[in-house]
């Protein structure tokens, strides 16, 4: 069965807020376990009334929760499905400046009561593929965690562990998200299409410097953190690997990066003869050329080459298929996904928000609509996939592209995602809290449905 829970997490006033009043929040448990929560401002006026969620949440942090509580409550329950070979995934949703970054990477890296989800999670992987590698003697069979992190803005992946390079996410021919740089030029003319980088951990300390390491790009690729990390989305990818399973999949890399020439150079061809066999009439109509015979055995031979090395694909796609089938171990490939989405400022439901905007610039507004889209977007996915709908609406955004393989998972039958709500109690934050609530709402509803209670 496919779960998705949404836990709302409260962060202590920060010392800038000490003297302001705290939003009063009560919190409803109700027969189906899930809780309610009701607000009330410190003082009517307009846009800040009392609100009530519906039975969405989980469970909600409070203020005195740190990270080791929402890691225990939140993500550890899933470390066995990942070391079963399935993909986890939690998002973090709030306005910028709620507790975010504090949640999923967390500021103390050296206090594992603080660690964020992502570190605290990796550690704990870490000690279990301590204990299972105890017995393994091939090294490459010695199983590690690979680590991705990007940043999303729109269609373009910025690969903090390789320099901040361009991705750019697209949808390839056998229908799934690739997402990938420029070509690369290697030695001897060989080109290679740059994936976002895995890089391979096999200790906690090196994942912890490697992750340490692609963060620091974040901060300094940009004007303000703060400013600027809420426009994008940061996803942070641990994936159990081995060295056997990342070569498979470097050779299919590099078998794809050969066909790319070969693949351009049969449809040049094609496009080249059919022009040159074909003249338009002065009525506009297209016939054969007379003076011009299709070269049609220039054309077989270009598409026989292709199909030779589309082969070389498959070949290499069918290695690591035979990596994980003689693997012998459950948990190769399994997936923790860990996602900062944009700033919660950004979204708005038209249908839900009484929630000022704050004035933006145009290139802001540009940003807000992308946010918009993605955040629908991934309502609309988590909704349909709650429905057991046999279409979900992946492509309707980047990030659900982008989100798609971790969804359906190896497993996409039992898997787990979970969204952290981060919200301020200052009263001076009422509207970014509650806006940042009602989508979480709108997730936590969206989720629990099912085919008997479907709303027209
Ligand atoms: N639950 C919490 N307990 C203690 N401190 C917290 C908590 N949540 C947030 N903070 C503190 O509040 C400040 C802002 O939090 P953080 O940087 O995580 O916000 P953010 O939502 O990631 O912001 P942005 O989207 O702008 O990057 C930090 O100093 C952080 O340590």
């Amino acid at each position: 069965m496919h779960q998705f829970k949404v836990y709302p997490r409260w962060r202590p006033l920060s010392p800038g807020e000490a003297t302001t009043p705290e939003i009063q929040r009560t919190h409803n448990q109700h027969d189906s376990g899930r809780v309610s929560t009701s607000l009330t401002p410190a003082s009517r006026s307009l846009t800040e009334r009392p609100w009530k969620s519906e039975a969405a949440f989980t469970r909600v942090f409070e203020a005195n929760d740190n990270n080791k509580v929402v890691f225990e409550a939140a993500v550890a329950p899933t470390l066995p499905h990942v070391l079963d070979g399935r993909s986890c995934n939690f998002f973090a949703y709030g306005h910028s400046g709620s507790g975010k970054s504090h949640t999923i990477i967390g500021y103390d890296f050296e206090n594992s009561d603080e660690f964020g989800l992502c570190l605290a999670a990796a550690r704990h992987l870490s000690d279990a593929l301590t204990d299972l590698n105890r017995d393994i003697s091939n090294p490459a069979e010695e199983l590690g965690i690979g680590i991705r992190v990007f940043e999303l803005r729109k269609n373009v992946a910025f690969d903090l562990l390789n320099k901040r390079c361009q991705c750019y996410v697209r949808e390839g021919s056998d229908g799934k998200t690739h997402i990938r740089g420029e070509t690369e030029v290697l030695e001897k003319g060989k080109v290679r299409v740059r994936p976002i980088v895995t890089k391979p951990c096999w200790s906690f300390e090196e994942l912890r410097q490697e992750l340490l390491a692609g963060l620091k790009l974040r901060a300094t690729g940009t004007s303000t953190i703060h400013d600027q990390s809420s426009r994008t989305h940061a996803v942070l990818e641990l994936e159990i690997v081995t060295r056997a399973l990342l070569e498979a999949r470097d050779a299919v890399i590099d078998r794809q990066s050969e066909l790319v020439p070969v693949g351009k150079r049969a449809t040049d061809i094609y496009i080249e003869e059919n022009s040159k066999g074909f003249i338009q009439t002065p009525e506009g109509k297209y016939v054969p050329n007379p003076d011009y015979q299709i070269d049609q055995a220039r054309i077989d031979a270009a598409e026989a080459k292709k199909a030779e090395f589309e082969s070389y694909v498959q070949q290499a796609e069918d290695r690591v298929r035979h990596v994980f089938e003689s693997c012998g171990r459950a948990c190769l490939g399994g997936k923790l996904v860990f996602v900062d989405l944009a700033g919660s400022e950004y979204y708005h439901d038209k249908t839900t928000s009484a929630v000022p905007r704050p004035k933006q610039t145009p290139q802001e507004q540009q940003e807000g609509r992308q946010i918009n889209t993605d955040l629908l977007a991934l309502k609309e996915v988590i909704r349909a996939r709650a429905l057991k709908q046999a279409r979900i609406p992946f492509r309707s955004s980047p990030l659900t592209m982008v989100l798609r393989d971790h969804f359906l998972g190896s497993n996409s039958s039992d898997s787990y995602s979970a969204m952290i709500l981060t919200v301020s109690p200052s009263s001076d934050q009422f509207a970014a809290t509650m806006n940042t609530l009602k989508y979480g709402n709108l997730v936590g509803v969206a989720s629990g449905e099912n085919k008997r209670t479907v709303r027209k």
